[in-house]
């Protein structure tokens, strides 16, 4: 099948790669040139593991990309892969989705054939029939429904697994406004659809936006619900992970997402939780829950810092910030808990040397008055303190050494020597 992309960021790039790999002929349309030069250089603009080969393998062949839209009539089915960021009020930015629609719109205008049109992003229900739909029906003077269709078709991919989720997924999920539309992505996406692990859901677009909004609100709510329980553990002197590994044998619970300790950040779930609590406010609903879940995850870099303030007195002093990614396997800073934990430290008057494997560069624009170290074991050296506020593997093997005082505030629950320390306090535990 010929299939264009429209933005080709974490999930237009995922997307592009895969289903190239899966034999379909695939277009990527990105705005910035840089993107589109890698692509098609056979390099990765994003870094994923298994994509860098895949974009090599495919680019020049079923794979390109380009700035210019007229290039999508030669193809049946666009995705539309746009950021849909947050207001300041954290409700639902739509302007790049509408400037994405308005684009396409206007270059289907000028295709005589049918074509089928998905949104991808994240958007509230009513975004794809309401926004998306009128605009493509103004901007190519076509109907919906005519030769024109439309269809929703949430990602569910992880940040760091993003290949692998897209390929062997759990769940595919389509909300189409019409039966063809529907077969269409079927028919797309067979190879994955085959699997015996794959559930298909077939459902209306209303539903199927809303879908992926209450899997990332359930997802964070269990985070934010473990993060409440481990907290309470921690008050009695019970250790929150032992608790809760008995907890997820219940297969109504399952043991995945049951990690305590800083809390959740990223791209993904801060501005989701957030776009659905404004869009349910805006319908008259007060989500009194997920403005709980919230603020429980808010109050957990403040709660490190003020348990590393019970051992190390910390205006002054020398603190290590162990871990700036949001979570391990990315440089992806956004939303990250390591940088409230960096702003508390610095209003208690903490000097900070901050070490990450990959992410440093992606810290220092905006935190360019702090220390950044080659290593642990160099941010570690001299320090009075130091927390883990993102579980990267390498930090199991720490060495304390060299520290003034061997005290380590854990965040993130990492297997670290906790003999070759002096105080060592687990957030939950
Ligand atoms: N990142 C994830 O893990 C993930 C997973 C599932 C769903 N999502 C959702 O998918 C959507 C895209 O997310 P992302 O992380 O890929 O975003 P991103 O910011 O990484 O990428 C978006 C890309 O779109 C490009 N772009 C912007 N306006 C354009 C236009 N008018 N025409 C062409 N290109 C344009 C940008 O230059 C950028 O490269 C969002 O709604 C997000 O919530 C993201
Ligand atoms: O037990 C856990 C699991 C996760 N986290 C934190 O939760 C955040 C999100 O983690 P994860 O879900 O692995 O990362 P994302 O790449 O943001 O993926 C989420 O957001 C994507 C974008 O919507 C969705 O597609 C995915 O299904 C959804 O898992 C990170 O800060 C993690 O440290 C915990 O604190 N404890």
């Amino acid at each position: 099948m010929d299939v264009s992309i429209i933005g080709s960021g974490y999930v237009g790039t995922t997307i592009a790669a895969c289903l190239a790999d899966l034999g379909h002929d695939v277009l990527n349309v990105e705005i910035d040139e840089d993107i589109v030069a890698t692509i098609n250089a056979g390099e990765a603009p994003i870094h994923e593991s298994g994509l860098e080969e895949r974009i090599a393998e495919h680019a020049g062949t079923n794979l390109r990309a380009t700035t210019d839209y007229d290039e999508i009539r030669e193809t049946d089915v666009t995705f539309l892969c746009l950021p849909t960021p947050q207001t300041d009020d954290g409700a639902l930015d739509l302007a790049p989705m509408r400037a994405g629609a308005e684009s396409l719109g206007r270059t289907l205008a000028e295709k005589d054939g049918d074509h089928l049109v998905v949104v991808k992003s994240t958007v509230l229900p009513g975004t794809t029939e309401e926004v998306v739909a009128p605009i493509l029906e103004e901007e190519s003077g076509r109907r919906i429904g005519d030769g024109l269709e439309i269809a929703m078709n949430p990602e569910f991919l992880r940040m760091s697994t993003a290949v692998e989720d897209f390929l062997e997924p759990d769940k595919v999920v389509i909300g189409a406004s019409s039966e063809g539309a529907g077969a269409t992505l079927r028919e797309l996406y067979d190879p994955i659809l085959e699997r015996e692990e794959t559930d298909l859901v077939e459902t209306d677009v209303r539903e199927a936006e809303l879908i992926k909004y209450a899997n990332n609100a359930f997802l964070a709510s269990k985070v934010s619900l473990v993060n409440e329980l481990g907290n309470v553990a921690k008050e009695y002197g019970a250790d929150a992970y032992e608790v809760l590994a008995a907890v997820g044998l219940d297969d109504r619970i399952s043991e995945r997402f049951m990690r305590s300790g800083l809390g959740w950040g990223g791209s993904c779930f801060p501005k989701d939780v957030n776009a659905l609590r404004a869009g349910a406010r805006e319908q008259g609903y007060d989500p009194d829950l997920l403005d709980a879940v919230v603020s429980v995850n808010d109050e957990q870099p403040r709660r490190l810092v003020a348990l590393l303030a019970e051992h190390v007195p910390l205006e002054g002093a020398r603190v290590a910030v162990l871990g700036l990614s949001f979570k391990p396997g990315t440089d992806d800073v956004r939303k990250s808990r390591a940088l409230d934990v960096i702003e508390h430290l610095r209003e208690r008057g903490a000097e900070v040397v901050a070490y990450d494997p990959v992410a440093i560069e992606n810290v220092r624009p905006d935190y360019p008055e702090i220390e950044y170290a080659d290593s642990a074991d160099a941010a570690l050296e001299g320090a009075d303190g130091a927390v883990v506020a993102t579980d990267w593997p390498e930090f199991d093997d720490l060495a304390f050494d060299g520290m003034a005082n061997r005290v380590l505030v854990d965040g993130r629950r990492i297997d670290v020597d906790r003999d070759a320390l002096e105080v060592y306090e687990g957030l939950t535990w």
